[in-house]
């Protein structure tokens, strides 16, 4: 696609106002303090903070183990369907206001199950918000269950039994948790049973594991879109791999830079991955805990990267290719990012 240049000025605007889809974000990762606090309030729930800015304060994280300790305990405060709801709508209205027109949201049951939250309480609430945002926001949303990887895989196969009866409300599995010592293949067997199901199958790869869990995400997992991806930059092949098989990566800069997986957003490879030919996608994974939505970290990104209008399109359009719509919705809404474009010139 050559098309005339846009003025660098008016590459923020462009970056809100295009259409995008957002294909990686954790929804207990959406969960503000400010929502932290009410909830815990009306669930009778103690958290060990005195107020919102001292939690915000404790969002200094050095690694995703010292995240993930803290996401956690946040996720504590969510007893009731209303809360599960409450939470998918706030993000969902967010989402709408950055343009979002699909989303396609990961949700952690074992995090809730463990404490004595039925599985249908957790599905029914989050279910419920995102056939809401197809009505009232014109926003398309879908679940995705994660398998935590810190836990076993018999408790994940569990898990499994314990969602099937809803297994209408979620089109996939993912895997997510504490990356390193819980390499893929210690899920090959439940993911395989999630294939015969017919469920689309993702995993958190390549975040801060070697390139080696990229490789057996996708040989022994068999996904179809890697979540982060970005350390497979260290192995040539695998990159081609990639490239050849189109296989999306769901990039999350801004998540990187607060785990401390680049040392500066500048560092951010995005770039690299574009220039390679790798489907990347830029999204928020926990947005409430990173420091901003999908949007921030377009607008961010592009800031410290310097990356280009023509790139802006490839990431918004490779959004809509990697998404699990059919393929007549993808070809919809690519013609609605090219209207946006041509709005602006290009
Ligand atoms: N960035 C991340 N990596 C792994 N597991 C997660 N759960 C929520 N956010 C995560
Ligand atoms: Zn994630």
């Amino acid at each position: 696609m050559n098309k005339p240049a846009i003025p660098t000025q008016r590459l923020p605007e462009l970056l809100r106002r295009m259409p995008k889809a957002e294909l990686h974000i954790h929804i207990e990762g959406s969960l503000e303090p400010e929502l932290i606090f009410e909830m815990a309030r009306r669930n009778g729930v103690a958290i060990p903070y005195a107020s919102v800015e001292e939690l915000r304060r404790a969002y200094a994280f050095t690694n995703l183990q010292s995240f993930l300790d803290i996401y956690y305990a946040g996720a504590s405060v969510l007893i009731t369907e209303r809360d599960f709801f409450d939470m998918a709508w706030a993000y969902l209205e967010k989402a709408r206001g950055d343009n979002v027109v699909r989303a396609e949201i990961f949700f952690d049951p074992q995090t809730h199950t463990a404490r004595g939250v039925e599985m249908e309480t957790v599905i029914n609430g989050l279910h419920r918000a995102c056939e809401k945002a197809q009505t009232d926001l014109g926003v398309s949303a879908s679940l995705i269950l994660c398998f935590l990887r810190h836990l076993s895989e018999e408790e994940a196969f569990e898990t499994l039994e314990q969602a099937l009866p809803w297994r209408d409300k979620f089109i996939g599995v993912g895997l997510d948790s504490s990356e390193v010592g819980h390499p893929p293949e210690k899920f090959a067997r439940v993911f395989a049973r999630c294939r015969e199901l017919g469920l689309h199958l993702v995993a958190h790869a390549g975040e801060e594991g070697p390139p080696a869990y990229v490789w057996t995400a996708l040989d022994l997992l068999k996904v179809e879109r890697v979540d982060h991806g970005v350390q497979s930059s260290k192995d040539p092949q695998l990159m081609r791999r990639l490239a050849q098989d189109r296989i999306p990566l769901t990039v999350c800069p801004l998540s990187n830079l607060k785990l401390c997986v680049f040392p500066k957003l500048q560092d951010h490879n995005l770039r690299q991955l574009l220039d390679a030919g790798l489907m990347a996608t830029v999204n928020s994974d926990d947005p409430a805990y990173f420091g901003g939505y999908v949007n921030d970290n377009f607008l961010q990104t592009f800031e410290a990267t310097g990356l280009s209008a023509q790139q802006a399109w490839q990431l918004a359009n490779n959004s809509f290719e990697a998404s699990f719509i059919p393929a007549q919705e993808k070809r919809k809404y690519r013609e609605k990012l090219d209207e946006v474009f041509a709005e602006f010139g290009a």
